[in-house]
């Protein structure tokens, strides 16, 4: 039976300030900007922008709250957190719909989004034991020991793709360690994270987590505030340079995950079935390709290559239909933005001018009741794709899937490690051997055998190259919100 939804009035933020200091408090400036709805392009309300002073007033708010956070016995945070986690699961259905009706992603996909976030919350509340020291031995009259300590406030800028489960999973291993968060969302879908905070109410002491919506000057503002200790991007490649640039002055330390223009590779040997499904799947069509997992480019041996690229168009004709974002039968979303939905097909007539060949998508889609003003693309697939073209090598964050055929294996990895990105990569074979051959040279920091997208708590999630700096959803993520202090304890008499 399909899940009901409530009513969109009911789930929106009555809240559209700044929530810090446990408080809601209009900008200083005064200035609010329209968010809008890429389904119809309509505007669905104002909202606070932050400047750099609610940046500041944010930060020592934040930075007073830390000094009792960090004391808070571990077994109270990690119960704190665990509280957010099932007030996520219990309102997931109203967050969906936030994030459905701003950002464009289809509602039914975007009700999972919650729930991986309270995941994330549970897993890090449970890993907060792992947050101890050593003892070193040595042969004097001195005992060593080391503590494992919080950085301090922990500025957190997440993208626009999964507002909430951004949100809500990348406050777990900063807040599990004793830090203090200020999460940045996109100044075009700050909606679910605002009423996130109204419903998380006085979960936290008031300081110890705050929402910040705002654009780059706000950024910018986090990037380089002596008081924020540590400064993190959900972004692009270009954003996470500026940042790296900007947190340089106060020697910051950065934990980036970016962009990707990832790479599926199907052997001669591949499972068909799995195959067709897994070239479809991985590049994120739901979303409109917005996810910087997505496998955008798909190198088809060539002794397959004909017979999977008709299977997978056929796939996603069937399978992804535009819609109006907040229906639960919708299947694919439009991008995010008017300026997002003309750099994409600014992209496919690029592909057309060098050589691509268009099979399927291409254009806004026709015809659609209730999606008129929206921000829609088809599902885009493109073959005969060469490694110098813009769409082989540029991010395009749209749903645009560059194929390429092959039959030289050293000259297909060549092509597959080309880019400056270094996120994902995804290799369907039967032969555990090839599998392994081909991981061991592939430049990315995930990589998929006979599946995609995928992500698996616990097993850390990062990039090689420009796709990031850092390891995130795992115990690694939670250690770098913390610095080692090392004591030494004289034992003379
Ligand atoms: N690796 C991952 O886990 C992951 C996940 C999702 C998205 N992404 C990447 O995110 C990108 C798309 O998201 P986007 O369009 O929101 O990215 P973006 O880089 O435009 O913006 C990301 C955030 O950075 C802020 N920002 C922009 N300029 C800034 C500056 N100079 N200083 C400080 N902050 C600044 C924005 O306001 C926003 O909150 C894609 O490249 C995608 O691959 C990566």
């Amino acid at each position: 039976m399909a899940p009901s939804l409530p009513s969109i009035e009911a789930s929106l933020p009555k809240h559209k300030d700044l929530f810090y200091a446990g408080k809601w408090q209009a900008a200083k400036s005064g200035k609010r900007k329209p968010t809008y709805n890429p389904g119809n392009g309509e505007v669905i309300d104002e909202v606070s922008e932050a400047g750099s002073d609610d940046v500041d007033a944010t930060v020592q708010a934040a930075h007073k709250a830390f000094h009792s956070w960090k004391l808070t016995p571990p077994a109270q945070r990690a119960a704190t957190l665990r509280k957010v986690a099932s007030i996520m699961r219990e309102h997931a259905a109203e967050l969906a719909l936030v994030d459905a009706l701003n950002t464009g992603n289809p509602v039914a996909e975007m009700l999972s989004d919650a729930n991986v976030a309270a995941a994330s919350l549970d897993y890090f509340a449970g890993l907060i034991p792992m947050l101890k020291g050593e003892t070193i031995p040595q042969a004097d009259d001195t005992f060593h020991y080391t503590l494992r300590e919080p950085l301090g406030v922990v500025a957190r800028i997440v993208a626009f793709n999964h507002p909430v489960m951004f949100a809500g999973a990348k406050m777990a291993a900063p807040l599990a360690a004793g830090n203090t968060v200020i999460i940045k969302p996109l100044e075009q879908a700050p909606l679910s994270c605002l009423r996130l905070a109204e419903i998380l109410g006085g979960v936290f002491p008031p300081g110890v987590f705050n929402v910040l919506p705002g654009g780059v000057e706000c950024g910018k503002a986090l990037s380089t505030h002596t008081l924020v200790r540590k400064v993190t991007l959900i972004g692009s490649v270009p954003t996470g340079k500026a940042i790296a640039k900007a947190a340089a002055d106060t020697l910051k330390p950065t934990l980036f995950e970016l962009g990707g223009k990832n790479a599926l590779i199907a052997c001669r040997d591949a499972d068909l079935d799995k195959l067709v499904v897994g070239v479809a799947k991985g590049m994120n069509f739901t979303w409109a390709g917005q996810s910087c997992g997505s496998t955008s480019r798909v190198f088809l041996h060539e002794s397959l290559h004909d017979q999977v690229l008709e299977k997978v168009v056929d796939y996603v004709k069937r399978e992804y239909r535009e819609g109006v974002p907040t229906e639960l039968s919708t299947t694919m979303g439009p991008v995010i933005s008017k300026a997002a939905q003309d750099r994409v097909m600014s992209y496919i007539d690029s592909a057309k001018q060098e050589g691509a060949k268009l099979v399927c998508g291409g254009k806004a889609p026709e015809g659609i009741d209730g999606i008129e003003g929206g921000y829609f693309v088809e599902p885009t697939i493109f073959s005969d794709v060469k490694s110098d073209m813009r769409i082989a090598k540029e991010e395009i964050f749209g749903p645009v899937m560059a194929v390429f055929k092959w039959s030289d294996e050293a000259e297909m990895l060549r092509q597959v490690n080309s880019t400056e990105y270094g996120l994902t990569a995804s290799v369907f074979t039967r032969d555990i051997a090839t599998a392994q051959s081909l991981v061991k040279q592939l430049e990315v920091g995930f990589v998929w055998v006979n599946q995609v997208g995928r992500h698996f708590l616990g097993v850390p999630f990062g990039g090689y190259k420009e796709s990031g700096g850092g390891r995130e959803e795992s115990l690694d993520e939670l250690l770098s919100f913390t610095q080692t202090k090392s004591v030494n304890v004289s034992l003379a008499r």
